[in-house]
């Protein structure tokens, strides 16, 4: 397994590009499969979870070709219903084809999805949306499985929380079901958004997203599309914060910040100059951090995902400060790490208090995709070296992450297992 190499990088200046949205790029591939013909998409990063996710729709029949960061998808040759098991493991994404497959075929099967363990993760929400739609829906030793004898019908489905992945998976399959489905309390996260341009413009009838009451008119006819993806926020959010904690002058490019809201709204609160133009955001880390308390909550909230790595940056806070955890009930991960190089973080329940502190180089291991990334993160400003274990997961997240660091001035270098080969520069 990889680990990466960090050395203490102060000053980062210079620009990066931020990919296409991960969590936008996934449901939209599958959505590919709807129309009947072809779809082009662009911007569609290159990540393991993309990768993983077009050689299932692959595996089931569809025609794909990946080409730089542009996806065509023909579901016309699509012969079977069932996502490749081992595949579809790996990945949050995979149940996306149930949602699809039940909406094109009436019938779809895959195994229970991967993604980070950062709570229990249930599908409940997505099973009642489904037989609200008419569907019946079993589980059985690991597999997952809907169908309906007489197609899909529209219904009416009040989320008792706002699931990105529920929200998701009805959408697409009502957008071919028979008549109008509500979906209520629905997540509003841009992901969700990108995905329903993307519906609308094939030939759904979609309404309302954005806020949480989503309806829905299914046809009976799709035509496949181009289709550009929006810019990932996370990791936009991301490289901002490493502006904060070492940057010089770094200009983070490719951003829509509307997106980006209470992550700006923070740093703004701590003492971070930004700068916000049409093409993205300038950052340097300022003389003072003023400590800020942060509760992650759904969109339009502080992002689960941007938790750790905002953490890292609470550690050079003058005082102390509160991050409560309220999406995930197992997202702390990161804590034990960042311990372990000199943070003073102590948990209580769902809540973490970080002292101010002066991280050092260690060994750490990436627990999982944004706990890895705030490691790194932290690995950027620590005295020393710092090696990072199992980046697989950082990868399932970040396109090109070692050159885009590089390529700000920070000292990140790939390295093979044990005897620290370097790889990568
Ligand atoms: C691939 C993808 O887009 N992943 C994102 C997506 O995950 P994902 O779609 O899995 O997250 P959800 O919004 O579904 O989950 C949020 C909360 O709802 C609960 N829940 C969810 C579904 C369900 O059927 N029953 C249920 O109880 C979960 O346990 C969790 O506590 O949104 C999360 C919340 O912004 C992000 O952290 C993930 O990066
Ligand atoms: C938790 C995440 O991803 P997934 O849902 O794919 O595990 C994430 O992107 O931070």
């Amino acid at each position: 397994m990889d680990k990466f190499h960090i050395e203490q990088s102060p000053s980062l200046s210079g620009r990066v590009r931020i990919s296409g949205a991960k969590n936008a790029a996934l449901p939209i591939i599958a959505a590919a499969l709807l129309p009947d013909s072809p779809c082009r998409l662009k911007e569609i990063p290159a990540l393991n979870d993309v990768k993983n996710l077009a050689r299932i729709v692959e595996c089931m029949g569809a025609e794909v070709e990946y080409e730089e960061s542009s996806m065509t998808i023909d579901p016309r040759t699509l012969d079977c219903f069932e996502a490749d098991p081992e595949l579809a493991s790996q990945l949050r994404a995979s149940y996306y084809i149930l949602g699809v497959m039940l909406a094109r075929e009436g019938r779809a099967c895959t195994s229970l999805p991967g993604g980070c363990r950062i709570g229990s993760r249930p599908i409940d929400l997505h099973l009642k949306g489904f037989k609200a739609l008419g569907a019946e829906v079993s589980i059985e030793e690991g597999c997952v499985e809907v169908w309906t004898e007489n197609g899909l019908t529209g219904g009416d489905i009040y989320l008792d929380y706002p699931s990105v992945g529920a929200t998701i998976n009805i959408m697409l399959a009502a957008s071919r079901a028979e008549g109008k489905t509500t979906i209520e309390n629905a997540a509003r996260e841009p992901e969700i958004v990108d995905l329903a341009n993307f519906l609308t413009v094939m030939g759904a009838g979609i309404k309302g997203v954005g806020t949480d009451v989503i309806r829905i008119e299914g046809v009976d006819e799709m035509q496949g599309v181009e289709h550009e993806i929006i810019p990932d926020r996370i990791e936009a959010g991301t490289y901002i914060i490493a502006g904060a904690l070492a940057g010089e002058d770094v200009f983070v490019e490719n951003v829509l910040d509307e997106h980006l809201k209470p992550l700006l709204a923070k740093l703004r609160e701590m003492g971070v100059e930004l700068e916000q133009d049409i093409s993205g955001v300038r950052v340097a880390r300022p003389k003072k951090l003023r400590s800020v308390d942060v509760k992650t909550f759904p969109y339009p909230g502080f992002p689960t995902d941007l938790q750790a790595q905002m953490m890292v940056l609470l550690t050079q806070a003058e005082s102390s400060s509160v991050v409560t955890e309220t999406v995930w009930e197992d997202r702390f991960s990161h804590v034990d790490e960042l311990n372990k190089m000199g943070a003073s973080i102590q948990l209580d329940d769902n809540s973490a208090l970080i002292n101010p502190s002066s991280l050092k180089g260690a060994e750490v291991t990436a627990p999982d995709l944004r706990a890895g990334a705030a490691l790194m993160l932290a690995g950027l400003i620590a005295d020393g070296e710092t090696m990072i274990d199992e980046v697989d997961h950082i990868r399932r997240g970040y396109e090109n992450i070692i050159e885009k660091i590089s390529g700000l001035g920070g000292r990140i270098k790939q390295v093979r297992d044990r005897k620290n080969q370097v790889t990568t520069a």
